[in-house]
């Protein structure tokens, strides 16, 4: 409870009624009266107390009017300026003297019989003189008011304002109470919890007309969706083409087997993968492709043994929840090879993958992946390196390194590890490879063309950019609609109302 209100309610409890609040000091000071109405407005509302407005007016001294209170008033600076005796003084020495006032002062004195013109210029008239503007202002100053004449007279010289206050008789509403309970405006996910809302007392709703609630916020672009946009700049700048990401059901084909993914990894478990029940399968590949793609598995081709194992086509029609954007990767790089001539590209996609996995604050079984793709005559484990510190220089992450690491669809393989400052460690932040001839040359790519790619998960900077430390609520409905706001886009798409 507010002291303000605590203390008109004891004021209320002890007296009956409060006369004027005008009266009323906490620690000796009177109260803001702008405050007072903000409280007694609210007890009104819940029928604690009722009021009525006091108008008073006081006077006040204007700057003038406090320079006459500190100095004397001008005639009496003229009159003390003058020496005692006949001679007096000359009127530029005296002009000097009494500075600004003089001009105003020399005439009043005058008026006044106090000065009378002598041989030097001014000499005294009389042996002494009383200040009573001065005493009359002071008197003012202490919340006297004077004869009306003399107010007005003040006022038009503008030694005195007049200002206007208001203050409050206040008496015992219906409700009258001492304790008053705290009133609740919402409803809290707490307050149920704790069931704290059966007892809560809860406001009003004010449908007075005329009363404007607060306009609801809405309409922001989802923390996801702008981390997702500010990758898409950053791809588009390096000269990147952006890959159609619209499907998330695909077969195992193009997210397995095309990346020479051996049809018994662990990571092609239902534990892990999320496979379609109806329909279940899809053989929408090119039966060459496949055979191929077969061959290499089984039997190896282009310098590899392969797995030396069975390759079955049953494995490969199952349709599943893209478990990685490198299945629109290798979509892609089939139909670049399919091209009369190769031509060198530089593909990137961002979007959303499914894995089997046991959510908790940092796992999901649906995220967003980031992914870059160079095609090209020549690439080496340097170009690699060199495109991922400009990519990530441009993500405003300058210190990274790698690890060496395995796909099966890359080799060589680097884990990518950031410096994270808040954490004072390396964190893993991505994967990437060179990929293998065992991938790229069933698909026709010619020979000396390599492939860079990398990969990395959307979630964890937009955690980090907008202090988010549970990934549940980065995809749920609880989104953070404060660091929203304060963290407004730059630019938008018609291509971001795609998806979320
Ligand atoms: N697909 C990999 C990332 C990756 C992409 C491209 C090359 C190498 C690795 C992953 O899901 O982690």
């Amino acid at each position: 409870m507010s002291a303000i209100q605590d203390l008109i309610l004891t004021t209320i409890d002890a007296h009956g009624a409060i006369e004027d609040t005008a009266a009323l000091r906490i620690n000796g000071q009177p109260v803001d009266q702008l405050q007072v109405i903000g409280v007694l407005n609210s007890l009104t509302a819940r029928e604690v107390v009722s009021f009525t407005i006091l108008d008073a007016e006081y006077w006040l001294l204007s700057e003038e009017g406090n320079k006459v209170v500190e100095h004397g008033s001008p005639e009496v600076m003229v009159f003390n300026a003058i020496p005692e005796g006949e001679d007096g003084i000359s009127i530029p020495e005296l002009q000097k003297l009494v500075g600004e006032s003089y001009k105003f002062g020399q005439g009043a004195a005058f008026k006044n019989k106090w000065i009378k013109k002598s041989a030097a210029g001014f000499a005294r008239a009389t042996d002494s003189v009383v200040d009573s503007t001065r005493n009359e202002l002071i008197a003012i100053r202490d919340g006297k008011v004077l004869a009306e004449k003399i107010m007005t007279d003040y006022k038009k010289k503008k030694l005195i304002d007049k200002k206007k206050t208001s203050s409050y008789n206040v008496v015992k509403g219906p409700k009258f109470t001492t304790t008053l309970a705290k009133e609740e405006t919402d409803i809290s996910q707490e307050m149920i919890l704790s069931g704290e809302w059966k007892t809560a007392q809860f406001k009003k709703y004010n449908f007075a007309p005329g009363v404007t609630g607060v306009v609801p916020r809405g309409g922001y672009l989802h923390p996801l969706m702008k981390v997702r946009e500010e990758f898409r700049q950053i791809f588009l700048e390096l000269g990147f083409t952006e890959m159609p990401t619209n499907k998330f059901v695909d077969s195992s084909f193009w997210n397995f087997d095309a990346l020479f993914q051996p049809q018994q990894h662990p990571a092609r478990d239902a534990h892990d993968t999320f496979f379609l029940k109806d329909p279940a399968t899809d053989r929408k590949y090119p039966r060459d492709y496949l055979e191929r793609v077969k061959k290499v598995h089984s039997e190896g081709g282009y310098g590899s043994i392969g797995y030396v194992m069975d390759w079955k086509e049953e494995e490969a029609e199952k349709l599943l929840l893209r478990t990685h954007t490198t299945a629109i990767s290798s979509n892609m790089l089939y139909q670049l090879a399919q091209e009369k001539e190769f031509r060198p590209v530089k593909y990137f996609s961002i979007d959303r993958v499914f894995r089997n996995e046991t959510t908790d604050a940092t796992h999901l079984a649906e995220f967003h992946q980031l992914e870059g793709v160079v095609a090209d005559r020549g690439l080496t484990l340097g170009d690699l390196i060199g495109t991922l510190h400009s990519f990530f220089q441009k993500l405003g992450i300058p210190k990274i390194k790698f690890k060496p690491a395995f796909n099966p669809y890359t080799e060589p393989s680097m884990e990518i590890f950031s410096w994270h400052d808040g954490l004072g460690k390396w964190v893993e932040i991505g994967n990437s490879g060179m990929f293998r001839p065992e991938m790229l040359r069933p698909m026709g790519l010619p020979e000396d063309v390599s492939v860079i790619a990398w990969g990395l998960g959307v979630e964890r900077p937009t955690m980090i950019k907008y202090g988010y430390d549970d990934i549940r609520e980065l995809l749920g409905h609880k989104v953070n609609i404060d660091m929203v706001q304060k963290n407004p886009i730059c630019r938008l798409d018609k291509k971001m109302g795609r998806e979320l």
